[in-house]
């Protein structure tokens, strides 16, 4: 059982987060609830901007790859800490639009932009468009043209990194349905064919090369390819780049075995890379984006559960049922993620149980935690999640006709909410009899 930093223990034995008692906060807005740690947040944004000042003379922008968790709310405190967004669809730049945020700063992503999406987001003068490929590039153009506007464009490359991985998380491989590769050369050919179109500026190249990453080197190893590949259009096509976006994929701790390295250290090495290569190959310093999704929310937020059935089947598995499961939390079924949990009204017991968390749905892979090493679990306790604020909210369903969670974000002792649950009401309101 591993108790997250930024959580702590009062002294009825609850668990604490943003100085909030958890049992307080499952009573006042049930469960199962999100529940994010503002300054976490806050100080995760700020960790990588400084470094970014530090390590490469903050000529830069970091983005929040908001996909990993999009609420009006989140969008709001990227913009307040100064940060750009990446944006995966038309949801997210509506969302994050109404939240108010500068429309320069955001970067447009997605394999299979739909026309609307892109007239969306041309028409509201997004930052950058990052092509996918050729056929989006002629869209813009025709959008861009009718227009009258000119859109700037990064191309998503695949450097052709191992990122070591999960498989459906691993993006960086040729084998992959996200952007051009440059081993085939298709990478080259689209640069080439973006020159000839008239209403698109090219800003750069952009790679990403997969999510909950531990080592420093497929990330360093990317950069030196990408500014490799900068040289060969610079010297080949005379297109100079002006910016170079690294993607995400920042790893965090989700349980005690995790090492994630610190991100300061990560942005100090690649820094020094783009250094070291821009200076041997004569490319100008580019304007560098990263876009990290987890690492600026995944341990910032935890789930908080009430536990239902409790089922020992003996010499087999036991079983602890609580109020949530795959609906709100879909890593297990997807890709046999592992969590640690506490129990949030008895928090300081000792772990000497082994119980499987599972969810309520028809589903045998309901499952949150298999095989827990816990303090026995009854039937009423509020059962804490760690490491939840990444991909939990944002890849959640309705299965099952469940209602979606409250989201609550808290700070100095007060909490408060900002996405509230799902009701009966809602789950039918696009229903037509
Ligand atoms: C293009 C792009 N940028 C950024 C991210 C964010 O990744 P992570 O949440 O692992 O930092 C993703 C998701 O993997 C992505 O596809
Ligand atoms: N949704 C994934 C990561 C994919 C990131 C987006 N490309 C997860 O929960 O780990």
């Amino acid at each position: 059982m591993f108790i997250p930093k930024n959580l702590s223990v009062n002294e009825k034995n609850h668990l604490v987060i943003g100085g909030c008692d958890t049992v307080d906060l499952a009573k006042e807005y049930g469960t199962p609830l999100y529940v994010m740690d503002e300054e976490h947040i806050r100080t995760a944004m700020r960790a990588y901007k400084n470094s970014l000042n530090s390590f490469y003379s903050g000529n830069g922008l970091i983005l929040y790859a908001s996909k990993a968790l999009s609420t009006m709310y989140m969008y709001k405190i990227a913009s307040e800490e100064g940060l750009g967004a990446d944006v995966v669809s038309g949801g997210e730049l509506y969302t994050a639009l109404k939240s108010g945020f500068d429309s320069e700063k955001i970067y447009f992503h997605g394999n299979n932009k739909t026309y609307d999406e892109l007239e969306f987001a041309i028409g509201e003068n997004v930052g950058r468009i990052v092509a996918d490929n050729a056929r989006e590039l002629d869209i813009v153009n025709e959008i861009c043209e009718k227009k009258g506007k000119t859109a700037k464009v990064l191309f998503r490359i695949k450097p052709g990194v191992d990122a070591h991985t999960h498989e459906f998380i691993s993006t960086g491989q040729i084998d992959s349905k996200f952007g051009v590769a440059i081993e085939n050369g298709e990478a080259f050919e689209i640069v080439k064919y973006a020159k000839s179109l008239k209403n698109l500026e090219i800003a750069g190249l952009h790679c990403h090369i997969g999510s909950q990453i531990f080592s420093l080197e497929p990330f360093k190893l990317a950069a030196k390819i990408m500014i490799e590949f900068a040289e060969k259009i610079k010297n080949e096509l005379g297109v100079e780049i002006s910016e170079l976006n690294l993607g995400g994929g920042f790893g965090i701790k989700y349980i005690e075995s995790d090492t994630p390295p610190e991100y300061e250290k990560y942005i100090e090495e690649v820094s020094k890379v783009i250094k070291t290569e821009c200076a041997e190959r004569n490319i100008k310093m580019p304007f560098i984006l990263m876009e990290p999704g987890r690492s600026l929310v995944g341990d910032a937020g935890i789930t908080l559960y009430t536990a239902g059935t409790v089922k020992d089947i003996k010499n087999v598995r036991k079983y602890v049922s609580v109020d949530g499961g795959m609906g709100d939390n879909p890593r297990y079924i997807l890709y046999g993620a592992e969590y640690d949990a506490a129990i949030a009204n008895r928090a300081n017991e000792t772990a000497d149980e082994v119980v499987t968390i599972c969810g309520k749905c028809c589903e045998s892979g309901d499952i949150i935690i298999k095989d827990a090493k816990m303090p026995k679990i009854n039937s009423g306790d509020i059962v804490a999640v760690m490491s939840t604020g990444a991909y939990n909210y944002s890849m959640a369903s309705n299965y099952n006709r469940l209602c979606r969670p409250a989201m609550v974000f808290v700070k100095n002792g007060k909490a408060s909410l900002k996405v509230k649950r799902e009701t009966y009401e809602d789950l039918i309101k696009n229903d037509i009899l």
